[in-house]
């Protein structure tokens, strides 16, 4: 990729075995942008026979690969993390078009995610084995030793989500990559554009001939056949738990990343530090309009503090743009109408089961206003369900019991909040949460992005975060000597 001059319409193909190509058919999909619902490029919609043949070009590359040594494969990646972040403005601004996400954070996503390539290909080359030693077991003999190696899974299935298409596609790709193994990446459709931008970015690294390749499709065409290919040898998957978990099913015995969905909640206590607190929540529950995994999407307060969070809350929602992603608005249009329409449904039922709309509640097309809702109820819909958009439950609690419990009633466990001055009582209460993790006085979220990061329950399986990933896509090899 020499130029990435932004032009009104991308036409991309995927590369498949080295080359870039489109379906035999020529049959294509078209992405129309959330904000604007202009058509603004469109990628192949392969078939079956064009996702074996990527499968068996990554079979192929991954044996001489494996071989590579660590440092090449090193050089690769810091090669491949230098042409994305000097492209970030041209890839910004592609992402900002197909998921809507406001110009800053698309182009802060692209320099994130070099930044990840970087610290993966850093700490990729110390990833070792272990030697044991037969004598150090009961009765065990001196002249026996493991050589306990780790080696690639084979050929990485690496399926991403709209919402982040560079960042937790490279989450996966790059150590992969790194530890001798091959991919299939399977962008989301909203946000191939991007994602093939990044691999022509690779390519121009000097990516080897078949080692990843690329499979956009309708997921009733190719989804199934990906996932129980049986040239597949691990599957990464980031995306809603309804798709994670029946993926899971069909897949069978092959090992899984499952980072799913979540409904991270805030527990404030009285002792908090309020003004932080309304801040921290604000950014954990509205940054990319809610559309995160780990957004804050319902906070818990105690009775005591709850008038005075919900009044400081209701001044930071309000300050917030609403507008369009090229403007830097906070909050821009929704991925799609199905979305909308699921979120509105959410806040007509809030509204019905008589919750406190504190702040404006208008919608025009896929762009809502942000909502917070004071004095929600249990009972309703919107404290369970993954909103995805703009909105805010506050359900006021008696006390720290009713919140863990609450928080532990959800079927998701990703991450949760906790706001309070108490150390002791921060500690109390995080053991108590059902979560991949806590975060004491401050937002939900992943970064940075070495921390290990997973959901429990419904909300995933498995840990991603550079040094937890690299050894996902490994296994341990035991060779014994006798001697
Ligand atoms: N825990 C995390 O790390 C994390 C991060 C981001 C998003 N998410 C979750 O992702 C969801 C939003 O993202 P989304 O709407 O893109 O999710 P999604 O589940 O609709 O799609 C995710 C990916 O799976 C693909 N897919 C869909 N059906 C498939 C099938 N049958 N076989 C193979 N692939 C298939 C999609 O094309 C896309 O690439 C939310 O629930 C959010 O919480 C989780």
């Amino acid at each position: 990729m020499t130029t990435h001059s932004v032009e009104a319409f991308r036409q991309k193909n995927v590369l498949l075995g080295g080359e870039w190509q489109e379906n035999e058919q020529g049959n294509r999909i078209t992405l129309d942008s959330p904000s604007s619902g202009e058509d603004i490029g469109s990628v192949p919609a392969l078939n079956e026979a064009e996702v074996d043949k990527a499968v068996e070009a990554a079979r192929g590359a991954q044996k001489q690969w494996q071989k590579t040594p660590l440092h090449e494969r090193k050089q690769l990646l810091l090669r491949w993390a230098d042409k994305l972040e000097e492209n970030k403005e041209a890839i910004g601004t592609v992402i900002m078009q197909e998921v809507a996400k406001k110009k800053s954070s698309a182009v802060d996503e692209v320099v994130r995610t070099a930044d990840f390539i970087r610290h993966t290909a850093e700490e990729g080359v110390r990833i070792n084995g272990e030697l044991l030693t037969g004598d150090s077991y009961n009765g065990g003999p001196a002249g026996k030793t493991a050589q306990v190696s780790r080696v690639p899974l084979g050929v990485v299935l690496a399926i991403a989500p709209f919402n982040y298409p560079l960042n937790l596609s490279a989450s996966k790709i790059a150590p992969a990559l790194m530890t001798g193994n091959s991919v299939i990446f399977k962008p989301a459709t909203q946000g191939s554009l991007s994602g093939i931008m990044m691999m022509e970015t690779l390519e121009e690294a000097g990516l080897p001939k078949g080692l990843v390749n690329v499979t956009t499709g309708r997921g009733s065409e190719i989804g199934d056949v990906l996932v129980t290919h049986d040239g597949i040898d691990q599957i990464s998957f980031t995306g809603g738990s309804g798709t994670g978990i029946s993926m899971a099913e069909k897949a069978g015995m092959v090992p899984m990343v499952l980072e799913l969905g979540g409904k991270d909640p805030a527990i404030v206590l009285e002792d908090a530090d309020l003004d932080k607190a309304a801040k921290e929540i604000t950014g954990g529950a509205f940054s990319y309009s809610g559309q995160r995994c780990t957004a804050i999407k319902r906070v818990l307060v105690k009775e005591e503090a709850a008038d005075e969070l919900v009044a400081k809350l209701k001044e930071k929602v309000e300050a917030l743009s609403v507008g369009k992603p090229e403007d830097d608005a906070d909050i821009t249009p929704l991925i799609n109408d199905k979305g909308a329409d699921y979120l509105q449904g959410l806040i007509d039922d809030t509204i019905a089961d008589g919750a406190e709309v504190t702040t404006e509640n208008k919608r025009d097309g896929r762009l809502f206003s942000p909502v917070l809702f004071d004095h929600v109820s249990t009972e309703s819909r919107i404290a369970w369900e993954e909103p995805f958009g703009p909105v805010l439950p506050v359900i006021r609690v008696k006390d720290e019991d009713e919140a863990v419990k609450i928080a532990n009633d959800s079927e998701y466990g990703l991450q949760a909040s906790v706001f309070t001055q108490d150390i002791n009582t921060a500690h109390r209460i995080a053991d108590e949460l059902e979560v991949g993790s806590v975060q004491v006085n401050g937002k939900t979220s992943r970064g940075p992005d070495h921390f290990p990061f997973l959901g429990v329950k419904n909300s995933g399986m498995g840990v991603q975060g550079v040094r937890y990933s690299l050894l996902s896509y490994t296994r341990e090899k035991v060779t014994v000597i006798n001697q």
